[in-house]
C-alpha cells in the first residue's frame, strides 16, 4: 500500500458499515487513515448519518447491498485495495433462522472472499469473534487466555457456528492468487463482548432498569468474569491492521487476534453497572436473587414459548439458555499478540471509554437520576 502511485489514493471498503461497531470503524477510518481516498460503506440499511461525512475531504459511497448477493459484493469490492469485513448477522436470541443467520454469516464472507480474488483486492480483515473459540457447551472456563491458549470449541448455536466457519474460509483464503496474480493477506479479528456508544443491548438492559423504578436484579454471579472491549479500540485495531498487513504480509497473513484493551476483568452485569450505575440504576443483591436452577428453567421455558409462539409472533427475550451458559461461563482474554504483531496500543484509556459510554447512555433517553 506505500506503492508511490497509490500511496495517497487508498481504497477501503466496509460492509456492515452502518451498524455498531462499523460506524465507528468508518469514522476511525476518517479521522486516523491519512491516505484514504474513498470509503465504500456497503450495509443492508445505510444510516442517515452518512450524509454528513460526504462533506469532507474523503470520498465517501454509500452502497445500499447484501453480503449473500455475490454480483453486488463483487461490484462493491472492484478496485477496493482493503475490505474490512463487519457485516454480519448477531443474533443469539433467535429472531433469525439458522439457515439466514448461515447465508450472512457463512455465504456472505465467501462472497466477500471471492471478490477480492475476482477483483484483484489484496487485504481482506474480518471481524469474527470471541465465539468462535467459547464458551463452550460444557461450560469451561477459558481464563485470561489467548489466541495458543488450547480450550475444546464446540459450537452447536447457529451464531458461533457460523462465526468460526466464516473465520476458517477467511484464514484458509490466505495466500490465494487474487486477480493479477498476488496473494490474498487475510487476518480474523476476535472481539470479546464489545461495548460503547451505539450498544443495543447496553441500550436495552438501561430501557429496563427504568422500568424496573432504577434497580437490575442480579443473575450472574459476581465471580464470573466476562471479557469486554470498548468499541472504539476493536475499531482502532481494525484499522491498524489494515495499515500494517502489506508491509507484515508474512508474519500477520492468516492470523487471529483478540481484540483486548484496558476494560476490566467483571462479571456481564458488574460491568455493565460501570455505565448504569452513574445514570442512576441500582443492581440488586450481592449474589443471584434467583437460583441457577430456576433460571435455567425460565430460559427453557422462554425457548418453549418462542417456539410455540413463532406461527404467530417473534417471542425473543435476552433470557435463553445460551445466552445464560455465555453470562455465566467465564471468558476473559489476556494476550498482547496484536502488540507483538502490528503495535497496537489501545487508543482510549479504560477512564475514557468508560466516560463515553455513559454520556452515550445518558444522552440516550435522559436520566433516571
Ligand atoms: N457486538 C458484539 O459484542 C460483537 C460483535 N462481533 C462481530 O462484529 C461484527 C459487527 O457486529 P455489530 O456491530 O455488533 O452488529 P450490528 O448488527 O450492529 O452490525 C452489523 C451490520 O451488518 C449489516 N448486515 C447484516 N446483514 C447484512 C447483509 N446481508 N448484507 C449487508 N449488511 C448486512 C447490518 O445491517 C448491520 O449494520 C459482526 O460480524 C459480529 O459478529 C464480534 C464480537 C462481539
Ligand atoms: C444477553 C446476555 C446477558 C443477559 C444474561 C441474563 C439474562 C442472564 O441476564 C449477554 C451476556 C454475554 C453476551 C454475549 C457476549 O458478550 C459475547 C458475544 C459476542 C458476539 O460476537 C456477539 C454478541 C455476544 C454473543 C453477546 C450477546 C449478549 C450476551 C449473551
Amino acid at each position: 500500500m506505500a506503492d508511490s502511485a497509490q500511496a495517497q489514493k487508498l481504497v477501503y471498503l466496509v460492509t456492515g458499515g452502518c451498524g455498531f461497531l462499523g460506524e465507528h470503524v468508518v469514522r476511525m477510518l476518517l479521522q486516523r487513515e491519512p491516505r484514504l481516498h474513498e470509503i465504500r460503506v456497503f450495509d443492508l440499511h445505510l444510516g442517515p448519518w452518512l450524509e454528513d461525512l460526504k462533506t469532507g475531504p474523503v470520498q465517501v459511497t454509500a452502497i445500499q447491498g447484501d453480503v449473500t448477493q455475490a454480483q453486488e459484493v463483487t461490484a462493491a469490492v472492484a478496485g477496493a485495495h482493503v475490505v474490512i469485513h463487519t457485516a454480519g448477522l448477531v443474533d443469539v436470541f433467535g429472531r433469525a433462522s439458522p439457515k439466514t443467520i448461515h447465508e450472512v454469516n457463512v455465504q456472505g464472507t465467501q462472497n466477500v472472499i471471492e471478490a477480492c480474488v475476482q477483483t484483484g483486492t489484496q487485504f481482506l480483515v474480518y471481524t469474527s469473534s470471541m465465539e468462535v473459540v467459547g464458551p463452550n457447551t460444557k461450560g469451561h472456563p477459558f481464563y485470561r487466555g489467548n489466541e495458543d491458549t488450547p480450550y475444546e470449541a464446540i459450537h452447536k448455536h447457529p451464531y458461533p457456528r457460523s462465526k468460526a466457519l466464516a473465520e476458517r474460509l477467511v484464514l484458509e483464503a490466505n495466500g490465494r492468487k487474487v486477480r493479477g496474480g498476488l496473494p490474498l493477506v487475510t487476518c480474523a479479528l476476535r472481539p470479546t463482548g464489545i461495548y460503547g456508544e451505539g450498544h443495543q443491548i447496553m441500550r436495552d438492559f438501561y430501557r429496563q432498569g427504568l422500568r424496573l423504578g432504577g434497580r437490575l436484579f442480579r443473575a450472574v454471579p459476581a465471580s464470573v468474569e466476562h471479557g469486554r472491549v470498548y468499541v472504539g479500540n476493536v475499531a482502532w485495531m481494525h484499522v491498524l491492521v489494515a495499515r500494517e498487513m502489506k508491509q507484515r504480509a508474512a508474519l500477520m497473513g492468516g492470523q487471529v487476534y483478540f481484540c483486548y484493551d484496558a476494560s476490566p476483568y467483571k462479571s456481564y452485569e458488574d460491568f455493565n453497572m460501570e455505565f448504569l450505575g452513574p445514570c442512576g440504576l441500582r443492581l440488586v443483591g450481592t449474589r443471584p436473587l434467583l437460583p441457577y436452577w430456576l433460571l435455567v428453567l425460565l430460559a427453557a421455558l422462554n425457548a418453549l414459548l418462542q417456539w410455540l409462539l413463532r406461527p404467530l409472533l417473534l417471542y425473543a427475550p435476552l433470557l435463553n439458555p445460551y445466552t445464560l451458559a455465555v453470562a455465566n461461563t467465564t471468558f476473559t482474554v489476556s494476550t498482547n499478540k496484536a502488540q507483538r504483531h502490528f503495535g497496537y496500543e489501545p487508543l482510549f484509556s479504560w477512564e475514557d471509554s468508560r466516560t463515553r459510554t455513559i454520556l452515550w447512555v445518558k444522552a440516550t433517553e435522559g436520566s433516571a437520576q
